[in-house]
């Protein structure tokens, strides 16, 4: 893959202060966020994990502007979301975030290629043939830009998908359980590729995964228990994920989980 260098910029490319959720009113009120701030770092590929329920895609959704925060603020790629209009929000979504699913959400109807020149179709942007060629290259689907989604394998597809969500150099790609609906080999094959955008093209990625080998190929997990961050791994291992993991002991009434080791406790935003 040939390396480009990333816009080093300063500060975190994303980040959340105070944020709180709340779903329903009255006695049925649920509280998915609670109180979690928290940055993202630029070239960095940061895992969130934690029980259902837990908040993880509340929190992804809160920051990409897809779900609007009770309180609390959002900041991504320097611009205040909590301020912006649908008009602006959807703009932001379209030129500066990057989105994978775990339901791939390719058009049947069109190609590899016509689906990760999708975003910029829409945008009516022009297509960087360099830069599409380094992002093709580096999931290797050179030779399946013809194929329909329908004549690729599961993994193929993830990859098509997550060609798509680079192609407009986003600031960042939120990931929801990206290997989701993939075999270990295709995980494989996804993993490698988001943690290669992170490494050699400097692209920023935020996942949520339930899945202990995905969050190894993260920089930093961070762990999430009834809406609030409990603790977090740098430099994580399949094995110290499942430690950690195992720290946790769900419904043990102070909601706030337990570890066996010492992950850092957040009382203040968490940071590299
Ligand atoms: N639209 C909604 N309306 C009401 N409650 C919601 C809504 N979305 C989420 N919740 C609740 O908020 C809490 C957090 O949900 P969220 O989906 O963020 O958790 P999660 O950690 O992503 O779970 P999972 O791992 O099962 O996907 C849960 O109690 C959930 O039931």
């Amino acid at each position: 893959m040939r390396a480009l260098a990333a816009d080093p910029g300063v500060g975190p490319i994303a980040s959340a202060r105070d944020l709180v959720k709340t779903y329903g009113r009255g006695e049925a009120v649920v509280r998915a966020l609670d109180g979690v701030s928290v940055d993202f770092a630029r070239g960095e590929l940061t895992a969130i994990m934690g029980p259902s329920g837990s908040g993880k895609s509340t929190l992804m959704h809160c920051m990409a502007g897809l779900d609007t925060p009770t309180a609390g603020t959002v900041v991504v790629d320097g611009e205040d979301v909590g301020r912006m209009n649908q008009r602006r929000l959807t703009r932001l979504r379209r030129t500066r975030l990057g989105f994978v699913f775990q339901a791939f959400n390719l058009i049947p109807t069109l190609t590899a290629e016509e689906n990760i020149r999708l975003p910029l179709d829409i945008a009516r942007r022009p297509v960087d043939r360099a830069w599409f060629d380094t992002v093709v290259d580096a999931v290797g689907l050179r030779d399946r830009l013809d194929h329909r989604p329908g004549e690729l394998s599961g993994g193929q597809q993830q990859r098509v998908a997550c060609a798509r969500a680079l192609i407009s150099r986003p600031a960042v790609v939120f990931a929801d359980e990206p290997t989701g609906n993939l075999d270990s080999r295709s995980s494989g094959e996804v993993l490698g590729f988001l943690r290669r955008s992170v490494d050699e093209l400097g692209q920023a990625i935020v996942m949520v995964t339930h899945d202990a080998t995905a969050a190894s190929y993260a920089h930093r997990v961070l762990f999430l228990a009834d809406g609030r961050l409990v603790g977090e791994l740098e430099d994580p291992t399949r094995e110290t994920v499942l430690d950690a993991l195992r720290g946790f002991t769900p419904g043990d009434g102070d909601g706030h989980g337990r570890h066996e080791q010492p992950l850092a406790q957040t009382a203040g935003p968490v940071t590299r």
